[in-house]
């Protein structure tokens, strides 16, 4: 049995438009995996529960409100990062308040799963295009 590195919980989040296109965010320059697009979230800080973070973090990077109701647990990915180990929970929501504006990314695009193949994601995230496209 391979010994777990220390757990990074993630949250994040497919924004689905009324399309059926996924908002991503392109991470900013200075940050780790800088130029890549990834889903809006974040980490999971102590004492907070998953759906709190979600919801807290898409207020601080895109300034829309989502109702807990409204976030769909979809998906989940186990991946190494660095030196910890990153378990990144995948919500779908499609009702939210307010337009999403890039607080914090350096860019945002809404994106069919299809179509995300060809963009440069983090690598965590390969696995759940796919899972993603099979529930839209
Ligand atoms: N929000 C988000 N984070 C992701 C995704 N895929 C993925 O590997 N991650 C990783 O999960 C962590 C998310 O935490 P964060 O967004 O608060 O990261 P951060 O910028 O504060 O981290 P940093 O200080 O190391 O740059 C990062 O290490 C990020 O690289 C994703 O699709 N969305």
């Amino acid at each position: 049995m391979t010994k777990a590195a220390y757990l990074l919980p993630v949250v994040a989040a497919a924004l689905v438009d009324a399309d059926g296109r996924v908002l991503l965010q392109q991470r900013p320059e200075g940050r780790s995996l800088a130029g890549l697009w990834e889903f809006p979230g974040g980490k999971v800080e102590p004492g907070e529960t998953p759906e709190a973070a979600l919801i807290r973090e898409l207020e601080e990077e895109l300034a829309i409100t989502v109702p807990q109701a409204c976030l769909a647990p979809a998906a989940f990915a186990s991946a190494p990062l660095d030196d910890r180990h990153l378990l990144l929970l995948l919500y779908i929501t499609r009702k939210w308040t307010g337009v999403p504006r890039a607080l914090e990314a350096s860019a945002l695009r809404w994106v069919r799963p299809a179509d995300m193949h060809d963009l440069p994601m983090p690598p965590a995230d390969r696995p759940l295009i796919g899972l993603l496209d099979a529930l839209l």
